[in-house]
């Protein structure tokens, strides 16, 4: 009975302190236009919300199974990009979404996640790739933008990619799934 019961309260306390860790905070980055926004309340509300050019930041906090996320959704235009940096403090990992249907854009939003990616504060912190607007006639395919991004020679951090559409909400989920995994295995 008295090992029932330390059992039983060891596992309580690593509850609650798992409990604390599920304030999980999530950097939303990618160039303006990417579908960042959307993303950011399909996934909190379960709507397509009718956007304008971020400028600043949006933050909610968006239960994901067993985790709450708290995501930075930032503004994605080149003069607000020089400020993502102010808020890399404490990431635990970074959405990084692309418009695949954005070809003249491609080697700029590379470029974008390449210097995040050699950021010594974002260091080992996964990276989930959404190659989003899927729906869009002439987007690149998930496996055509993993060779456009060119990612296979980064180590030392978990990262993937996957197909999005985040006005019909399809990818998001299986995202998240891959992001959930990551991190509770950390
Ligand atoms: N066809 C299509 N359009 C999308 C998709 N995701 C977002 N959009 C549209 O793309 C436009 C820009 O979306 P936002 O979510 O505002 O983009 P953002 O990345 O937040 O842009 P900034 O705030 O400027 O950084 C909007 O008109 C969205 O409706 C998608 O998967 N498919
Ligand atoms: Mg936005």
């Amino acid at each position: 009975m008295g090992v029932t019961i330390s059992s039983l309260i060891s596992s309580l306390s690593s509850l609650a302190s798992w409990g604390k860790e599920q304030d999980v905070r999530i950097l939303m980055l990618g160039l303006d236009s990417a579908g960042k926004t959307t993303i950011l309340y399909r996934l909190q509300i379960g709507e397509v919300v009718s956007t304008i050019p971020t400028i600043g930041f949006n933050m909610e906090t968006v239960q994901y199974k067993t985790i709450k996320f708290q995501v930075w959704d930032l503004g994605g235009q080149s003069s607000i990009r020089p400020y993502w940096r102010c808020y890399f403090a404490n990431t635990r990992a970074i959405v990084y979404v692309i418009d695949s249907s954005d070809h003249a854009r491609l080697k700029t939003s590379r470029a974008e996640l390449l210097t995040l990616l050699a950021e010594e504060e974002l260091k080992g912190v996964p990276v989930l790739i959404f190659s989003n607007k899927q729906d869009v006639e002439g987007a690149l395919t998930p496996g055509k933008m993993s060779e456009a991004l060119g990612l296979d020679g980064e180590k030392g951090r978990e990262w993937s990619i996957r197909g999005s559409c985040a006005i019909k909400g399809e990818g998001l989920e299986e995202g998240l799934d891959w992001l959930v995994n990551v991190i509770q295995k950390k």
